[in-house]
């Protein structure tokens, strides 16, 4: 087995504003492993609080690149700590294995039959609440069925009068959810329910702080649902589950180790009437497929935070996973179905 690592970074052509403050840009490694006929590429794109820094990442890719050519197994096993490290080589691995196989990623993962598109929510960041509703109610006409709002950069009333804009410009059948990335303490989260339930939002990812169980738990049984995002990054998905913290998982492949272990938690939340949604970090184009095959091998998986390609200004390669009427392409090539990401830049 041949591997190989090489950095990179790219833009977003707009800054998304979020509790957290604002993302940029994103730098990653792209991995290329080879077995002499098929090449597998995986893309490794940390991100804090979710993954390890980018220089542990970069470390831990160094170190498993020179030691893949022996052993797989031990491999994964010594990416433990570096969840997006490991995605990285699992997607390679996984894309060589579907190709070797010469199935899309999604029907290697484990579905039975063919998914040509998977419904995705639009995402719309802070701003005012006219502007708010403008975003969103673009969105809409762009197709869209739900909406995301980014809360808990400013405070609860101004969240509660957003989400209120936006429910009267687009109307009763859009689906609304909101993402607090853990901003709020107890009180504002249980404010900010009671207004985000007049205006239908189906559940708030993250209210309180990620080591919040017994808080995230008390927030459930009303209108408004519990995801849990952050969370996941610290608490295993049986933890969440023993503890009640959720209604619905947000899964992030690169957050969570890989693609087979996001697929493996939405299945065990599944057994316990839990739903899940598949997002990503804001990755480039191979990471981002990759959370595609993952959603598109799911069955009743929820509309998914897989429209985030536009939001790069610059990007690996081509996507094939584009949206078109709020629903993301499923690539039906083998593998991943990703091309043209790693021509010599300078050939
Ligand atoms: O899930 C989505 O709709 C888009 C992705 C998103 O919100 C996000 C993007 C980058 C970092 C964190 C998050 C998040 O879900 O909290
Ligand atoms: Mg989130």
């Amino acid at each position: 087995m041949d591997a190989e690592i090489r950095d990179f970074t790219v833009s977003l052509s707009q800054p998304l504003a979020t509790a957290n403050g604002e993302i940029t840009d994103r730098e990653g490694f792209l991995v290329r492993v080879s077995d002499g006929e098929h090449e597998g590429f995986g893309e490794a794109t940390p991100l804090a609080p979710w993954t390890e820094s980018t220089a542990e990442c970069r470390g831990a890719l160094e170190d498993a690149v020179s030691r893949l050519r022996d052993d797989e197994a031990a491999l994964r096993a010594d990416l433990d700590r570096n969840p997006a490290a490991r995605h990285g080589v699992a997607l390679a691995l996984a894309d060589l294995r579907a190709k070797q196989h010469d199935r899309p990623l999604y029907r290697l993962l484990g579905r039975q039959s063919e998914r040509r598109w998977v419904p995705v929510n639009a995402t719309v960041g802070d701003a005012a609440p006219a502007d708010t509703a403008a975003a969103a109610e673009r969105a809409v006409e762009e197709g869209y069925e739900t909406v995301k709002v980014k809360v808990g950069a400013g405070d609860v009333d101004r969240d509660v009068e957003r989400l209120r804009a936006v429910r009267d410009a687009v109307g009763e059948d859009v689906a609304l959810r909101a993402d607090a990335n853990g901003a709020w303490a107890r009180d504002q989260a249980a404010r900010a329910f009671d207004g985000f339930a007049d205006a239908d939002v189906r559940y708030v990812e993250q209210p309180l702080p990620a080591d919040d169980l017994a808080g995230l738990a008390d927030l459930r049984g009303g209108r408004v649902g519990v995801a849990v995002d952050e969370t996941l990054a610290t608490h295993s998905v049986e933890g969440v589950l023993d503890a009640d913290a959720a209604d619905v998982l947000v899964l992030k492949p690169m957050a969570l180790g890989g693609v087979e272990r996001a697929r493996r938690a939405a299945v065990e939340a599944q057994a316990q009437q839990v739903a899940s949604v598949v997002t990503t970090t804001i990755d480039a184009v191979v990471a981002r497929a990759g959370a595609v095959h993952v959603a598109a091998s799911l069955p009743g998986v929820l509309p998914c935070g897989l429209a985030t390609g536009d939001w790069l200004s610059t990007d690996l390669g081509p996507d094939p996973c584009f949206v078109d009427d709020g629903a993301v392409r499923v690539p039906q090539d083998a593998g991943l179905g990703v091309h043209g990401v790693w021509e010599d830049d300078d050939a």
